[in-house]
């Protein structure tokens, strides 16, 4: 059977270490890390996770503001209140809650939000940042994706990874992350011809196509490691709806470790973004270039594995 790698264990342990940063913070007389989250319209999945982002900023004593905007909010009148939080001191850390409705340019807005609060990572300063591994804020989901990884394979040195899917959020960066932990990296995507056979060579296996159960058995070669960022609301036979990941979870018990969905990789998402708002704000402090927040080179311990 292979063992569940229990994201929510992880997340937590995660968030220990960011509450006693604030908490140093606090204590060496500075205000609490500020966190401002935007979300435009109301797509019920981000009202979700938005509300889950400010419940964890409070139970590590970061200030959250939120901002909710109709669907139609102009443009204008977005960039306008993002000018506005970036010269606004007490602000540390800025998000804008993706996807944004179709009438905004969504790269246009997250390239005006200030490289230095962008605690998403999303800023092409950020991103350029990455790519050349000198730094920055690396966005939440594969920040939490590494650590997952790593309390697996501390060390990742020359394995075999696949990356699935060519996202800006997550296969890019996710890949330039593995690339700098010394892996030997293949990014793959839906339209990858022989998909099945270039997994079936992987170590490690990062399924992050947004294609529900695409990942089958087969795929997986006994002993790999599979990291699941998929997340698909899917109605069940019983009529009732679940949650069901890039990978066909009950075919892949031969595998050495797989993250589960829900309660692997989206628990990290959150609890990074935190991780990243207390780097922001020591960052804006004066504390120098902060380690990243996660310091994801402290890999979790395996006890926060269970076995299905
Ligand atoms: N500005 C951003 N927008 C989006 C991001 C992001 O990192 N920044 N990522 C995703 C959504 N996301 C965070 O915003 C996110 C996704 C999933 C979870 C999570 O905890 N998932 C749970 C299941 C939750 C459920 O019931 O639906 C799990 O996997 O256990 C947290 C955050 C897109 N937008």
């Amino acid at each position: 059977m292979a063992d569940i790698i229990d994201g929510r264990a992880i997340a937590r342990q995660l968030d220990e270490k960011t509450k006693a940063q604030v908490d140093e913070l606090v204590a060496a007389g500075h205000s609490a890390p500020g966190l401002t989250v935007i979300l435009v319209g109301e797509d019920p999945a981000s009202e979700v996770y938005v509300r889950r982002k400010i419940k964890a900023c409070e139970k590590v004593g970061i200030r959250s503001t939120e901002h909710r905007l109709p669907a139609d909010t102009s443009q204008e009148d977005l960039l306008a209140l993002i000018d506005q939080l970036n010269k606004d001191e007490d602000v540390h850390g800025i998000l804008c809650q993706v996807p944004l409705p179709d009438h905004i340019d969504t790269r246009l807005v997250l390239r005006s939000i200030s490289p230095e609060k962008d605690v998403d990572g999303f800023h092409p300063v950020n991103v350029g940042r990455l790519s050349t591994g000198t730094g920055g804020i690396v966005p939440c989901t594969p920040l939490g994706v590494m650590m997952l990884l790593k309390s697996v394979i501390p060390d990742l040195t020359g394995k075999d990874v696949v990356v699935i899917g060519k996202s800006n959020i997550v296969g890019k960066p996710v890949a330039n992350l593995l690339l700098d932990a010394e892996a030997t990296v293949t990014v793959t995507h839906i339209y990858t011809e022989g998909l099945p056979e270039i997994c079936r060579q992987a170590d490690v296996i990062v399924a992050a196509a947004g294609a529900p159960e695409l990942v089958k058995g087969h795929w997986v070669k006994d002993g790999a490691v599979i990291i699941d960022v998929g997340i698909t609301r899917k109605e069940g036979e019983d009529g009732k709806t679940k949650l069901v990941g890039d990978v066909k979870f009950d075919e892949v018990q031969h595998a050495k470790a797989v993250t589960p969905v829900p309660g692997g990789v989206g628990p990290m998402t959150i609890a990074c973004l935190l991780a990243n708002t207390v780097q922001a704000a020591r960052n804006l402090m004066g504390y120098g270039d902060a380690e990243r927040g996660d310091d994801y080179a402290d890999a979790p311990d395996r006890s926060m594995h269970t076995t299905a």
